[in-house]
Formats: C-alpha cells, structure tokens, sequence
C-alpha cells in the first residue's frame, strides 16, 4: 500500500496500555469506555502538538513582566465525534480543548452491505476557513464512515490541512481511501491493523466499538 498521508502511531506507554485494555475481549463495558476516554485524551494531545496555532503576549507574573505564548483563542477549534462509537472518545478530548465547539455527526454501516448512512448532522451550514477540526472516529475499516464524514466536513469550507483524525484502530482499507482524496490529511491512532474480515471488522481490532463502550 502506498500512503501519501500523514499516519502517526505514538509511542506512548499510556496509549499502548489502554490500547491492549480495550482490545481485550474480558474488559467489560465500564472499563472499555474508560479506556476509550483515556485514548481519546492522549491522541488528540498527541494530535494537537503542531495544530493549534498560537500568539505571542506578555505577561505580568506577581514579580515582573515576560514574554508569553498563549493558544490563539480568535482561531476557533472544533470537535467533530462520530456517532456512537466517537462519543466514547469525547470525553478525553474535550478534557484537554475545552474550549471547543462540540458538532455531531451520526453515521452507521448497514452490517450486511455495510453502506453508511448519515441519521444525524449537526455541523453548521460553514465552518470559518481556519477553524480547526478534531474528528473522532475510533474505527477506520473499510473507510466508508470516516470518507462520509470528510465529505461533510470539507464541502463546509474547511481544508484538510486543518482537519486532524484521532481513531484507535486504523485498517488499510481506510486509510487508502483518504490517501487518495486527502494526500494532506494527518491521523493520529493507536494502531494500524492488519485488515478487515468479511463482515467489516478489523482484525484483530477490538470488535464493535459502539456496542463495547455503551454495552448494547
Ligand atoms: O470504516 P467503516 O467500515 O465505515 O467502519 C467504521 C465505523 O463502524 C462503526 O460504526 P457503526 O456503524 O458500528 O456505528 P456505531 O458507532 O453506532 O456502533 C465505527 O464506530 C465507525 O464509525
Ligand atoms: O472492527 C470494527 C469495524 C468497524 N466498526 C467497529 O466498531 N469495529
Ligand atoms: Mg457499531
């Protein structure tokens, strides 16, 4: 596979732990979804290393006056989560940008053709050009969700370059699709399997990340 987009995998002791508690079939629902929090907090930490853009002030400290960098607070940012399975990594993410605008979007695969259809949108009409756009979409499989969602996002003025995707599980198939359409876009997940089953599911994955984290 050749891949032209930006995939990190940090190498964070804290990502591969919660990473293995979430893919262990025994872990029940309450630590799964405690899991997926953690790993929603410290990827979009990761992924927001080079992202968020700053501004130079100063400051007065109780004992003199220095130079200070704060994050740009005119910039907006955003929080995309994809429904369900994304609402699990919110929590950790909205931790560490509270300031953000939280915008839901609802997708779910038909399991038999696995097609995806949108049943919530909440993204507004336009996104400013330089907002910045956190999307959580834990699972990228076969890529139908996450090329639904990029769509949306995209055709609202916003380019790739400042759209970031923090998922856990990333397949192949997935990322060649947005490979092809975003060669710009950055990923930042917790693992690259090795690829999908006949059902849609990644192998060796964590199984189905909607019903784990909300114990349907
Ligand atoms: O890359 P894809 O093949 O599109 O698969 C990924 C999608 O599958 C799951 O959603 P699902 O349809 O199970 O909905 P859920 O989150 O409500 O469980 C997962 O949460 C992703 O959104
Ligand atoms: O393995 C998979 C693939 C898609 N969606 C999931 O929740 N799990
Ligand atoms: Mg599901």
């Amino acid at each position: 596979m050749s891949l032209q987009l930006r995939v990190y995998v940090p190498e964070h002791p804290l990502i591969k732990h919660w990473l293995a508690v979430a893919r262990d079939i025994n872990t029940p629902s309450v630590l799964f979804k405690s899991a997926m929090t953690e790993l929603g907090r410290w990827l979009s930490y990761e992924a927001v290393r080079t992202w968020l853009p700053l501004m130079d002030a100063k400051v007065q400290t109780p004992l003199a006056e220095c130079d200070a960098t704060f994050v740009n607070p005119e910039v907006p940012v955003a929080v995309v989560p994809i429904l369900r399975a994304g609402l699990a990594l919110l929590d950790g993410a909205h931790n560490i940008l509270p300031v953000a605008s939280i915008y839901h979007l609802g997708l779910v695969r038909n399991e038999s053709t696995l097609e995806v259809s949108c049943y919530l949108n909440k993204l507004p009409d336009r996104f400013l050009p330089e907002t910045r756009i956190l999307i959580l979409e834990p699972m990228l499989a076969t890529g139908g969700s996450i090329m639904m969602a990029m769509k949306e996002i995209a055709s609202r003025g916003v380019a790739s370059e400042n759209i970031r995707i923090v998922s856990i599980v990333a397949a192949p198939p997935a990322l060649q699709k947005l490979s092809e359409i975003y060669p710009h876009l950055q990923i930042y997940t917790a693992i690259i399997d090795e690829g999908i089953n006949d059902k849609g599911y990644i192998i060796p994955g964590l199984g189905d990340a909607g019903d784990r984290a909300f114990g349907t």
